[in-house]
């Protein structure tokens, strides 16, 4: 597949780093910066242009992988030259109306949402089309990103803002969780090196754990809580500050800002 990336920031560098895995696309990708089309040229050896090319065909793939507040300058600017191609933007918030309307009303177009464990084969990633797209475009967006990990098609578009709360920031609030156990090792006495290593392995044995039992993952955790014990004063501690109520709040706070995004960004 012929793949061109539009901006070639953290999320198109995940992805880039999976696909380049695996043989047979040719990746290009757009992207304003030097500095980050030298790394993406060096590293992963994909061909890295500073602006837009002068026109795609209707073979090629045009991977959106630019802030959702760039979109509409971006699509205004691939309309003419977009030459039937299939698009996929992986944007938060801006929906295919808006996408379709920009692009002088192609109807080629995949939204996706995808996430950053890519870089590592390990992501997720949501997938919705409308009624109008065909099967083969179908199967190439699943295709690239099923290259990069999971990929779970969505019944419909609010699905794609449902799925951005917990999968696509998703690592973000496991990141959070990792970075405050590291900084309690540290400040317990283990150096950084150390801190880091105990940390990620108790991480890595504990999913692996839930994903091998068939038991709740609330059944896991009270397995660990003796009675009396040490563990029982921590998750007392967890839940007098709310820590579980915060969580969930933030997943639905960053699904309002989902929807947020796509009505202060598609109004014209
Ligand atoms: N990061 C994530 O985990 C996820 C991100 N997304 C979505 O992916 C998209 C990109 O996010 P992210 O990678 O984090 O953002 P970044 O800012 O890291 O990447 C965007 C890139 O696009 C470049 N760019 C800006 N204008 C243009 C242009 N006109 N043509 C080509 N490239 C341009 C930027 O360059 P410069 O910096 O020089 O302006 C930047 O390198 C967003 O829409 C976001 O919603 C979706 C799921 C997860
Ligand atoms: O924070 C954001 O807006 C993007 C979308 C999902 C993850 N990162």
């Amino acid at each position: 597949m012929k793949i061109t990336f539009i901006g070639g920031g953290n999320m198109a560098t995940a992805i880039i780093a999976g696909l380049v895995k695996q043989p047979g696309h040719a990746i290009r990708v757009v992207e304003p910066d030097s500095a980050k089309r030298q790394i993406l040229g060096e590293q992963y050896g994909v061909e890295a242009l500073a602006g837009l090319p002068d026109s795609f065909s209707s073979d090629d793939v045009v991977l959106l992988a630019v802030k959702p507040q760039s979109l509409k300058e971006v699509c205004l600017a691939l309309a003419p030259r977009l030459g039937g191609a299939l698009l996929i933007s992986i944007a938060a918030g801006v929906g295919i109306e808006a996408l379709s309307r920009w692009l002088s009303g192609s109807s080629r177009i995949v939204r996706v949402m995808p996430n950053t464990p890519a870089m590592v084969g390990k992501g997720v990633s949501g997938l919705y089309a409308g009624d109008v797209l065909s099967e083969d475009d179908r199967a190439a967006a699943g295709a690239i990103m099923s290259a990069v990990g999971r990929v779970v098609w969505l019944q419909d578009e609010a699905g794609i803002d449902d799925i951005t709360c917990i999968s696509g920031s998703g690592p973000a609030y496991v990141f959070y969780f990792i970075e405050s156990m590291i900084e309690a090792a540290m400040e317990t006495g283990f150096d950084e090196a150390e801190a880091r290593c105990l940390v990620l392995a108790t991480f890595d044995g504990a999913v692996e754990l839930a994903r091998q039992s068939n038991v709740p993952v609330a059944t896991l955790r009270q397995n660990v809580m003796s009675k009396g014990g040490t563990t029982e004063r921590a998750i007392a501690r967890f839940e007098a500050d709310g820590v579980k109520t915060a969580i969930k709040a933030g997943a639905v706070d960053c699904r309002v800002r989902s929807v947020e995004l796509g009505h202060e960004l598609s109004k014209d």
